[in-house]
């Protein structure tokens, strides 16, 4: 299963996070917005309707940056492979149009919120991305 998701970071430096509804799979996690890329479908564009059906945001494909991506095999569950972009600007307000709720954050204070296992590490890169002061992210 492909699965792409993206880190918005507001000019504060913070990430949005959303968390799963109670009754989906990894209910109650937090995590990035995005969603399963559909058959024949590019990346990028599974992303950007991902963002506008769950968040009502506007993006374009040129302002999702890749990061980084990771994959999870756990036992009995489809292997799960999650590619991680960043962006910095889109058009809209957030609103959690598919999620029980949205934070926003800097990602040092992500850390240590309960989330689905290919979030961590890649939460990780991220952190080091951003306080590195890349330009990507
Ligand atoms: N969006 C998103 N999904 C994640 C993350 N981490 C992670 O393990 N996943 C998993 O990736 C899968 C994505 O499915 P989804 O349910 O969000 O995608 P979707 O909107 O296309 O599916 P649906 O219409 O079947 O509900 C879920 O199994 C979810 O638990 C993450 O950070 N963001």
């Amino acid at each position: 299963m492909l699965v792409v998701a993206a880190a918005l970071i507001d000019p504060a430096g913070r990430c949005l996070m959303q968390q799963r509804p109670a009754d989906k799979r990894h209910g109650g996690l937090w995590e990035f917005p995005g969603g399963k890329v559909e058959p024949d479908e590019a990346p990028v564009d599974a992303l950007v309707r991902e963002l506008a059906e769950e968040l009502a945001i506007a993006v374009s494909p040129a302002a999702l940056t890749p990061l980084s991506f990771a994959a999870d095999a756990a036992a009995g569950a489809r292997p799960l492979v999650m590619l991680l972009y960043v962006a910095r600007a889109w058009s809209g307000e957030p609103r959690p149009l598919a999620a029980a709720a949205l934070r926003w954050d800097l990602p040092a204070a992500l850390a240590g919120l309960p989330m689905p296992p290919v979030d961590v590490p890649l939460l990780a890169v991220l952190r080091e991305s951003l306080a590195r002061g890349d330009a990507l992210a």
